[in-house]
């Protein structure tokens, strides 16, 4: 579930890096290959294999029946690509959202840099990429990114400096495939004047080999003509959160954060949904790692109190599942359930607390409950646990008066929600009017 995400993110990670690695690497002359592809490709057969391996090894080490309710999206790691042209202060808000939001930043640049510093052999060939203010071949950066976003251990991750132009993107998918959901970009929009001025002032004290007049151009001129043509792809799919990064740094923090507001929200409904999930499954384990420790509840079973942390809550897991272990031995029925989350809605109280309120229609053979719900969750580093419940009945209707044949063995493994019907909760969740 959740908490082994990091695990099967590392598994896969490791297996592309060691695929990637393999593919020779072409030298700096070859540079009419780039942008067409062709390392894209060699890239993709050898991710393909490494995928397949590494999917096999995550799934051998799951413990039996956990993964059954868990919805893809809580496996997948989310993914902000942060574009702008060079200095527009992509590094410097990505650093606040680090601070504030317990993003992980990656900057590609940076790792290629500590890459050459390393003594790698590539080293020689990314430093001359740099000086020249060239784009460097995408073998090297993808299985760059790749390899920290595993050691991470984390899923929400800050992309920055990539991908630069249509080769890093094809390269990045043939890689990642659909291990990571790429949320959109984070999109800096600054003149050129200003920030040819930011980079000749950083240039005094960074050490950076091009920060001078003459690689700046050269970086303008990549930008303008192979990086922008990425941006304008995620704009057709309106997923591209624009931001003025010119005023003073606090201010174009703010508007980051409204940016990031709906990537955010997105992941606390998952979170409540995780939530359910685990509860239908009757697998504790999932259900606990979702759970701030000192998780405070007040539902229909408190009769009115409020109570303070997990024993209470697990209680109808282990009475669930006696239930459900004698049921079979009687070779009744077992008894089933599916929760749906009906009009969801998310009130950001700051970047790492949010409101989450929606209907929960239970179905079973029993008939079909509503509750209204609203859980309070809060992020550390990223990962958020349920700090409040409150639960109230809001309505109930009878079991249907024919269940179809055979229907409860066939229920008990509630059918894990797809895709659309997640995108439909998250546009529900996601209107502004939840604010
Ligand atoms: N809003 C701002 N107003 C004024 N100066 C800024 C602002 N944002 C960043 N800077 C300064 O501009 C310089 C470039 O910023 P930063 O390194 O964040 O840009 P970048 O987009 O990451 O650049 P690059 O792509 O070249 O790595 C830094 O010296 C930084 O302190
Ligand atoms: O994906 C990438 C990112 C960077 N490069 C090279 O590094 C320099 C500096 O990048 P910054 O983002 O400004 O730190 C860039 O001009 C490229 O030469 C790259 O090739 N691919």
């Amino acid at each position: 579930m959740l908490s082994r995400a990091p695990r099967a993110i590392r598994l896969a990670a490791r297996a592309r890096t060691a695929a990637v690695a393999s593919i020779p690497v072409p030298d700096a002359s070859s540079d009419a290959r780039r942008g067409r592809f062709v390392a894209a490709a060699a890239v993709s057969t050898a991710a393909a294999a490494a995928f397949a391996a590494a999917n096999v090894a995550a799934a051998e080490e799951a413990p039996a029946g956990t993964d059954v309710t868990t919805p893809e999206f809580a496996k997948r790691p989310n993914v902000l690509f942060v574009l702008g042209g060079p200095g527009a202060g992509k590094g410097t808000q990505c650093e606040r959202l680090v601070k504030e939001c317990g993003f992980v930043h990656l900057s590609a640049g940076d790792l290629l840099r500590a890459e050459r510093k390393s003594g790698s052999a590539h080293g020689d060939l990314i430093a001359k990429y740099i000086l020249d203010g060239r784009i460097v071949p995408v073998e090297i950066t993808v299985s760059l990114l790749a390899k920290a976003m595993a050691e991470s251990g984390r899923t929400r991750f800050l992309i920055d400096g990539f991908p630069r132009n249509e080769n890093n993107f094809e390269g990045w998918k043939a890689v990642m495939g659909d291990s990571v959901d790429v949320e959109g970009v984070l999109f800096y929009d600054v003149d050129d004047e200003t920030r040819l001025d930011r980079l000749l002032e950083r240039g005094k004290t960074s050490g950076r080999t091009d920060d001078n007049a003459d690689t700046i151009q050269k970086r303008f001129r990549v930008f303008k003509e192979e990086t922008m043509p990425v941006v304008s792809h995620y704009d057709k799919l309106g997923r591209v959160f624009r931001i003025d990064g010119a005023p003073e740094v606090d201010q174009v923090f703010k508007a980051t954060l409204r940016a990031v507001a709906p990537v955010v929200k997105k992941e606390a409904v998952a979170a409540a949904q995780a939530m359910l999930d685990a509860a239908d499954s009757l697998d504790w384990e999932a259900y606990a790692a979702l759970c701030e420790p000192d998780m405070t509840a007040v539902e229909d079973e408190t009769h009115g109190a409020t109570v303070c942390g997990l024993e209470f809550h697990k209680f109808y897991f282990d009475e669930g599942k006696r239930a459900a272990e004698a049921a079979k031995a009687a070779g009744k029925p077992l008894p089933a359930r599916r929760s749906a989350m009906l009009s969801p809605t998310v009130s950001l109280q700051t970047p790492n607390v949010a409101v989450v309120s929606y209907t929960r229609a239970v179905q079973s053979l029993a008939g079909t409950a509503n509750f209204a719900e609203t859980r309070v969750f809060m992020a550390h580093d990223g990962v958020w646990r349920c700090a409040h419940l409150h639960r109230s009945r809001a309505g109930e209707m009878p079991a249907a008066s024919v269940a179809p044949a055979g229907s409860s063995d066939a229920l008990h493994t509630p059918a894990p929600i797809s895709k659309d019907a997640l995108d439909k909760i998250y546009e529900a969740a996601l209107r502004p009017a939840a604010e």
